[in-house]
């Protein structure tokens, strides 16, 4: 098993005291399998992808990442956690404005020892961004720039990739395109996926569904 979610507690705090949004989530996916997380807005699908991603740090339970339990690691651990074994795709591109797209693909992989030349290249191939290499993030589209984020995910060759709704800022036909780009890659690379989406069509096309309501998972 690659993940292993249990029991996973999250409040937030609240004008009346901390308010409940996890109440005991429990999840587990096998390795290169893929996994679509739905629930209404607020339910707390961004909040438990920030917790497996180890971005922020939960009131109780378990995540297990790996083989390593991601909940007892300090802050250090958790990003080395992050950086070794995690791809994360989420609605805001976050790319280094400072560097061009060559090095924002690059950039996990780089941190994780040396990036390999081919698969950089095959992966801006595969996804159109072979005369983009030298532009820097403002001067492209937002299509381009969640394409550069989807290939530095997959450079650094992540056994799992958390997708928080990966083209929920692209209009209709990009979101498509940019999809289908991305759910051929995770399959060719083996990784297995946690994505959250609010399109059930998106839903049926991976391999199982999780359901977030009331902060349980059904
Ligand atoms: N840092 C925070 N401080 C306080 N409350 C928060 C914080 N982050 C999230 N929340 C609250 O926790 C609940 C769950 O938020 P979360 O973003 O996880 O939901 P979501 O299911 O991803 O929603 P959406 O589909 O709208 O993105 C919401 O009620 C939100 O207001």
């Amino acid at each position: 098993m690659l993940l292993l979610i249990e029991d996973l507690l999250k409040s937030y705090p609240g004008p009346e005291g901390p308010v409940p949004v996890l109440r005991g989530v429990t999840l587990s996916l096998d390795a290169g399998k893929t996994l679509a997380l739905t629930g209404e807005s607020g339910s707390g699908k961004s909040t438990l992808l920030h917790l497996v991603a180890g971005l922020d740090v939960a009131d109780g339970g378990r995540v297990l990442l790996d083989g390593k339990e991601a909940t007892k690691l300090d802050d250090n651990g958790r990003a080395r956690l992050r950086r070794s074994a995690v791809g994360i795709v989420f609605q805001q591109f976050n790319l280094i404005p400072s560097l061009d797209v060559a090095a924002n693909i690059a950039f996990q992989a780089r941190l994780n020892g040396t990036p390999e030349p081919q698969e950089l290249s095959r992966l801006a191939s595969a996804l159109g961004l072979e005369s983009q290499l030298r532009k820097y993030p403002e001067q492209l589209s937002g299509g381009q720039q969640q394409r550069v984020a989807i290939a530095r995910a997959l450079a650094a060759r992540p056994k799992l990739i958390l997708a928080d709704e990966p083209t929920g800022n692209l209009d209709e036909a990009t979101a498509d395109e940019v999809m289908e780009q991305f759910l051929a890659l995770v399959a060719e690379t083996g990784a297995a996926l946690l994505m959250v989406t609010h399109s059930p069509r998106l839903a049926a096309r991976l391999g199982s569904r999780a359901h977030l309501s009331q902060g349980r998972l059904a």
